[in-house]
């Protein structure tokens, strides 16, 4: 109706002016530049890239989809679990890197071994930065933590504070007490629940083991007493979802800072920030009026005591804590969640298991495994690295951005791309693996150890990142990961419910900021009473 109408006014407009000379021509002229061409253009600066006409020609130059369509790009190739679409995009238009255009943001996605080794190795220097994000920045205080922070100054300090202060090896080994106190309770919680004979919803049961883990290695021993973990554990579901959803801001950067619609954008985002700020300056404001206990500090203690050497702000503080809980919880919580459905479906692989953890614990009738019983459980760290390649808790990465032109593999990557790395599809390279979609540990035992986790020098493995913007809590990551693993399967015997094969168990994964299981995963635990009390008697 609108567009009947405006060829009308044209129509007539063009009539009148032609009848009337070349003053009213002129000043038809003007009109028309104004009804039509001015929105159009206006228009156009929102649904085109975000690159220079120059930069977008060099970005050109790189393999890419062909079926892009107008406004949105390759935006409707991402399908439902983005990792594996790229995956299959990747093998057919650009193994190594590959252009697509999700919006109006060019993005490289980095598919194999050699590529991820140039961004993250060769060129980390370049591609250390991360975009700017509305919504991280209302959530994040000015996206000022570590995991969202463009390199420079500020981030190097960040960066600093949460590896040297906060996640180093001394610090997680000084908070082994809590983890292993944080495992009995859910020991005791699976032993409460076999009682009844019921399966026990093991996603949930995980869930709030790495949430309570994560809120005592924050705020302190008493989390439990002050009720708060419940309301942290709501409040990170809840920012994950706004900081790993479709953002409007991520495609279209230039209509999302419109003044109106930047509102709509940042509302959520706004409402969430606000009770954050409450809680977080709560927590903060205890710990700065208590007294200190050297023996126990937890991160909001390590940080009040370093504020004034970095010169952090109250605000800084409170985005490194916003990057402990973010990072740390859906991580920890969805491999322990992803590694028993692979378990319970290779039950070769959780005899396997169960024998070398029963094997290993020195004390015979022990209870529980301790931290320093697992150094020789080699069985349980080729578990925890082949669930890791499968399902990499962060299959995507943190998008990094480049900070300078760089050649790849002769295409210049201008400065300003956001670049994305696909571990998910490099851990399933079937170049690089034997039966890749398969869960088979042993292929990190017997001589093929030589896989680094640390993502040094083999970039066929990746699941932590590498170089400058590496997971800084590999460490915490790993002591929780064992720990925990150990244990469950080291007191307990596993079924699965009346009913459920084990073919049943589905493994479809969600996207987000962080990946997890779509289904929960429900599990019967029985007690191994039996080669307690043998291994006591013998
Ligand atoms: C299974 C467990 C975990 C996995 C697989 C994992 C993986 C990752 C990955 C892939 C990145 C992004 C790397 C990049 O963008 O290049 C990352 C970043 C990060 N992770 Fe983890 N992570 C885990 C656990 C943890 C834990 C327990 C913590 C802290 C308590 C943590 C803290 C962080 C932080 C702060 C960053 C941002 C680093 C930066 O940008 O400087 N992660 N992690």
């Amino acid at each position: 109706m609108a567009a009947v109408v405006h060829d009308h006014l044209l129509r007539r407009l063009s009539n009148e002016a032609a009848a009337a000379g070349p003053g009213s021509l002129f000043i038809f002229v003007l009109t028309l530049l104004l009804v039509v061409l001015l929105p159009l253009l206006f228009l156009r600066r929102f649904v085109e890239s975000t690159a220079s006409p120059g930069d977008d020609r060099l970005l050109s130059k790189l393999p890419s989809p062909p079926n892009k369509l107008p406004i949105i790009g390759h935006l409707h190739l991402m399908g439902s679990f983005p990792p594996i679409s790229l995956a299959a995009l990747a093998a057919k238009h650009g193994p190594d890197l590959m252009l697509l255009r999700l919006g109006t943001v060019p993005t490289v996605i980095a598919s194999s071994p050699r590529a991820a080794e140039a961004i993250l190795r060769t060129h980390d220097h370049v591609f250390a930065s991360r975009p700017r994000s509305m919504v991280a920045e209302v959530v994040i205080y000015g996206q000022s933590n570590s995991c969202y922070s463009p390199y420079g100054d500020h981030f190097r300090k960040v960066r600093k504070v949460v590896t040297v202060h906060l996640l180093n090896s001394k610090k997680v080994q000084a908070y082994r007490p809590a983890r292993e106190e944080e495992v009995a309770i859910v020991m005791a919680r699976l032993l409460a629940g076999a009682a009844s004979g019921a399966a026990v919803d093991m996603s949930a049961l995980l869930h709030s083991f790495a949430n309570d883990l994560i809120c005592r290695a924050v705020s302190g021993k008493f989390f439990r007493a002050e009720g708060r973990n419940e309301l942290f554990r709501e409040l990170i579901d809840t920012n994950a979802k706004l900081l790993g959803g479709f953002n409007l801001d991520d495609y279209f950067p230039r209509f999302a800072r419109v003044g109106l619609v930047s509102k709509i954008v940042c509302a959520d985002a706004k409402k969430m920030s606000r009770r954050w700020d409450a809680l977080l300056d709560a927590v903060i404001d205890e710990h700065a009026a208590r007294a200190k206990d050297d023996a126990d500090t937890d991160f909001v203690d390590v940080l009040l005591s370093r504020q004034r050497e970095y010169g952090l702000t109250r605000n800084h503080i409170k985005a490194i804590l916003l990057d402990m809980f973010e990072a740390g919880t859906d991580t920890s919580y969805s491999t322990l969640d992803v590694a028993m459905a692979e378990l319970m479906r290779k039950p070769e692989a959780m005899a396997k298991l169960q024998a070398e953890v029963r094997r290993m614990v020195p004390t015979k009738g022990q209870e529980m495994v301790t931290e320093s019983d697992l150094p020789t459980m080699t069985y349980l760290k080729a578990v925890i690295k082949e669930t890791l390649r499968l399902h990499p808790a962060a299959p995507l990465f943190v998008p990094h951005l480049s900070m300078e032109a760089c050649e790849i593999d002769g295409y210049t990557i201008p400065s300003g791309t956001r670049v994305m790395v696909n571990a998910w599809a490099i851990g399933r390279l079937s170049a690089c693996w034997d039966n890749p979609h398969d869960f088979i540990p042993e292929r990190f035992m017997d001589g093929n150890n030589d896989v680094d986790l640390k993502g040094k020098t083999d970039f066929r493995y990746v699941p932590f990142g590498a170089g400058r913007r590496m997971c800084p809590g590999i460490h915490a990551a790993a002591a929780t990961l064992e720990i925990m693993l150990a244990n469950l399967v080291y007191r307990f015997d596993w079924e699965l419910p009346a009913g459920v094969r084990k073919e049943d168990i589905d493994m479809t994964e969600v996207f987000g900021l962080t990946v997890h299981r779509k289904d929960k995963l429900l599990l019967v635990p029985k007690p191994a009473w039996s080669f307690l009390a043998a291994s006591k008697a013998s």
